[in-house]
């Protein structure tokens, strides 16, 4: 690894320790882990839905390994950020905190070998090694967007990425791992919470773009301005809303799944402070979890339209 000299430690010690604990808290992100725990909810809600069966086990062990993969994903940016300078003004890189980015690199390698043995493990108890081939694929995207010698997060490729991990991929091995088979069904709706996934990546880079062009990070934000990515935006939030009502026009969602809409408030709250706050850094920067809190609710809302109608004990529970 080479080390770009980006030395926090002696201001972080400095630091009044409520600041400190702020600034650990946004280096640890805890909203975010809901962005790895959502395709494994919604997969597994839809694999309930189609086969009436859950595999408890199963799913505990996915949502633990799940939530280790991204903190590996999270520890690792930090560490190669620290190395191209995207980072230098971020008070809350772990590799900032802690000034030991040894320490860091370290504890996410941990945090991958412990997730993957989890998802090794659920191939053992399967005798079928598809769900680690579908997680292995996924953390190569995870790596290719940040690290060495790819850094596709500076061509601005990670919204990209991004929908394919958190969507078709990450719903395909939670519905693969319940039930060993595909379901269209299932991908049909992996396209919703990939493309709410990559959402939240996109509205976290609107405060970074001076930042990110300064070092030659071409994020959609660079590449297009704040203002036309801001206007982006409600067409992305929109599809959200779009498709789910297609699929339940199509017959491929039950319409309890239109429960989706209860989530169209805070669509409309994230779009208004973007397009009003766009191009002030320090207004817009929480607009990312405006937007996990959409991710959130419209992923929570799209599951249990899944589960509803057996709860309800209606007949068929997808239409047939
Ligand atoms: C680390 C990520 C974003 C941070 O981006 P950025 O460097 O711009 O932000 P900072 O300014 O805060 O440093 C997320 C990147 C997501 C990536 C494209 C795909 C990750 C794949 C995961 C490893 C897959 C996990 C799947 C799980 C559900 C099993
Ligand atoms: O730190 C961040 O900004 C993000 C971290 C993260 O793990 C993630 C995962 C999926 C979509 C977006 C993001 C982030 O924005």
């Amino acid at each position: 690894m080479t080390t770009r000299t980006v030395n926090y430690s002696a201001n972080a010690l400095k630091t009044a320790p409520a600041i400190r604990k702020k600034l650990w808290l946004a280096a640890i992100k805890p909203p975010m882990y809901s962005v790895a725990i959502m395709p494994i909810m919604v997969g597994t809600a839809i694999a309930i839905a189609e086969t009436r069966t859950l595999q408890a086990g199963i799913f505990a062990i996915f949502v633990f390994a799940a939530i280790l993969i991204l903190a590996w994903e999270n520890l690792a940016n930090d560490v190669f950020d620290s190395e191209t300078g995207v980072d230098v003004n971020k008070a809350h890189s772990l590799v900032n905190l802690t000034a030991n980015k040894s320490l860091i690199f370290w504890l996410g390698n941990l945090c991958l070998a412990t997730g993957l043995f989890g998802i090794g493990a659920i191939a053992a108890i399967q005798r079928d090694l598809t769900v680690v081939g579908i997680i292995l694929v996924c953390c190569v995207l995870g790596y290719i967007y940040q690290g060495p010698p790819f850094r596709l997060s500076f061509q601005g490729w990670g919204e990209i990425l991004c929908f394919f991990a958190f969507g078709p991929l990450a719903f395909a091995a939670a519905y693969y791992s319940q039930t060993q088979a595909w379901s269209g069904t299932n991908l049909a709706a992996s396209t919703i919470v990939g493309v709410s996934t990559s959402l939240i990546l996109f509205c976290s880079h609107f405060h970074q773009e001076a930042d990110d062009a300064a070092v030659g990070k071409r994020s959609p934000i660079v590449r297009l301005g704040t203002k036309r990515a801001a206007q982006l935006l409600p067409w992305l939030c929109g599809s959200i809303f779009a498709l789910t009502a297609l699929c339940v026009w199509l017959g491929v969602f039950p319409v309890t799944t239109l429960l989706v809409f209860a989530s169209l408030p805070i669509a409309l709250k994230l779009c208004k402070h973007v397009g009003t706050n766009h191009n002030k850094p320090e207004k817009v920067s929480n607009c990312k979890f405006i937007a996990v809190a959409l991710h959130f609710w419209s992923g929570i809302f799209l599951g249990l339209g899944f589960v509803l109608p057996q709860l309800l004990g209606f007949g068929a529970v997808l239409p047939t």
